[in-house]
């Protein structure tokens, strides 16, 4: 593995990059710089959470002249939320270099944009749509645009932003060296490099399968009668860090959000309905971990880069193979692990086929979790709470009312009260979600999503069978904070935590 001190860089690009923490290139950084570097156009493709935000924006930030006021770069993604995360990655690794990102994307004041805009900044990252707007009241001028990125291009297409991206792209000028970076590449790619691009290489990292193999992928048959009470088990469970549950619709999104809450977990939604401050201050607060579960529809499921995502739950399948990869790539990001847990019903087995087939690998068929289980796994977590509360806290002002409840109680009785207390039990809060149509796959003519190959050693992982210890939490994560067993408790939840 190269270093970034091997790729010639300036030194205050070299520097920020120490700053983030980074030391060794990723494959795709390592072989997308150079190129990159020397101008050409390139299409990047590599596995989820691998890097690809720096392997353009190193060299992005490198090609542009820090002296020259006016926008050089441009990075267009599908949605705000990435949009926003690009732009603040972009700022780091410009930062000894004085190089400027602005995020402009609908949902936000577009009198603001133009006021920050008006600071000069050397690089946007939008969306299309806006972008648009922007062209058309002259705010933004692309004449002078030396570099342009395509994030995630494929879903720009998906989303119908291809003529939006088109007349941008018309907009600037052709001298321009054009990038192109997703972890998938359906064959309408093609179509785009051959409009817009010169003569691109294209760089694919090959890897074992399409999906990160340090993702564990499991799945669930289940009817959509009793999928809230499966995913609710498999929580208890697990008692994830950090979850995102993908959901079909808007209203589901809704639905699920709110029964989840009412089930005490502390969940919140996002779609691309909501207000764009409402969009906002859900991410914040799962970033933060005020909120431990995020309902999304897909606009959650590209290139967002949250730390400390242990768990990705598609409560629907997805409608298609490549909304499955991005989707799970959500978690086992930077070299960390990740499990995701998919809920089919009947009619759906052939969906998650055909996302085993695209993405050469086997997913994991578990049982239905039991409510033993997932009793069990609210029970272990109380018990790892008391134990690091007896290393970690002060409880000796607790002690004296100890000793007076023992004098007229044994001890096992009262600790049996006390575990009640704090230990969340599985709720039967009736709870109703709208029907979603069952999965239909779209066409899958031509699909190249990496090189991948079977990944072999999965195949005896399989879940077939086995039982009671099939849904134990996995070894070697541990809990989040010290709260978490008296703060997930259904009384403290009821009074409105
Ligand atoms: N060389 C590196 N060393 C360590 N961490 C890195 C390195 N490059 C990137 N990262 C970190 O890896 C994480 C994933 O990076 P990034 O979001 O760019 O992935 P991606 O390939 O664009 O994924 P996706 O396909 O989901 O968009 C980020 O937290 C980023 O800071
Ligand atoms: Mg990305």
């Amino acid at each position: 593995m190269a270093t970034f001190t091997d790729l010639s860089l300036s030194e205050p690009v070299i520097r920020s990059i120490i700053n983030m923490g980074f030391e060794e290139t990723t494959p795709i950084q390592e072989q997308t710089i150079p190129t990159a570097m020397e101008g050409r156009d390139l299409i990047g493709q590599a596995q989820t959470g691998t890097g690809k935000t720096a392997a353009y924006g190193i060299p992005l930030v490198e090609r542009i002249m820090s002296q020259a006021e006016h926008i050089q770069g441009i990075v267009l993604a599908p949605t705000r939320e990435l949009a926003v995360q690009v732009a603040e990655e972009l700022n780091k690794i410009g930062q000894f270099k004085r190089i400027n990102a602005l995020p402009i994307y609908g949902g936000q004041g577009i009198d603001w944009q133009i006021r920050a805009l008006k600071k000069r900044p050397h690089i946007i990252v939008a969306t299309p749509g806006r972008l648009m707007d922007h062209m058309r009241r002259k705010t933004i001028r692309l004449h002078e645009i030396k570099i342009v990125v395509l994030d995630e291009a494929d879903e720009m297409l998906n989303m119908g932003f291809l003529d939006d991206i088109e007349t941008i792209l018309k907009e600037i000028p052709e001298e321009r060296q054009t990038l192109l970076f997703s972890a998938t590449m359906p064959r309408q790619i093609q179509n785009i490099a051959q409009r817009f691009m010169k003569n691109p290489e294209l760089i694919s990292i090959k890897a074992t399968g399409v999906t990160v193999s340090d993702i564990e992928q499991h799945y669930v048959e289940v009817t959509e009668r009793l999928k809230f009470d499966v995913l609710s088990r498999i929580l208890d469970i697990q008692s994830p860090d950090l979850s995102i549950v993908f959901a079909r619709t808007k209203r589901r999104v809704d639905e699920l959000s709110e029964a989840l809450s009412k089930r005490g977990y502390s969940a919140e939604g996002i779609h691309g309905d909501l207000t764009q401050s409402k969009r906002d201050s859900v991410l914040r607060q799962f970033k933060d971990g005020t909120i431990e579960v995020l309902v999304a529809t897909d606009v959650a499921a590209r290139g967002l880069d949250i730390s400390g995502v242990t768990h990705v739950f598609n409560f629907d399948i997805p409608q298609d193979p490549e909304s499955y990869v991005h989707r799970v790539g959500r978690t086992g990001r930077a070299g960390k692990s990740g499990l995701a847990i998919t809920l089919v019903t009947p009619r759906e087995i052939g969906m998650l086929r055909l996302i085993e087939s695209v993405i050469k690998r086997r997913i994991i068929r578990k049982p239905i979790p039991t409510i033993v289980e997932a009793v069990q796994g609210q029970q272990r977590l109380t018990m790892t709470e008391i134990l690091r509360v007896i290393a970690e806290e002060d409880i000796e002002k607790y002690k004296g009312v100890a000793e007076d409840l023992l004098a007229e109680n044994d001890s096992v009785t009262l600790l049996s009260a006390a575990l009640k207390i704090i230990t969340k039990e599985p709720d039967n809060v009736e709870v109703r979600l709208t029907e979603a149509a069952p999965a239909r796959g779209r066409s899958m003519g031509g699909r190249n999503m990496g090189n991948a190959r079977p990944q072999q050693g999965n195949f005896h992982r399989d879940g077939y069978g086995q039982k009671v210890d099939t849904w134990s939490r996995r070894k070697g994560a541990d809990f989040r904070g010290g709260t978490a067993a008296p703060q997930r408790g259904r009384d403290n939840k009821r009074n409105g935590q």
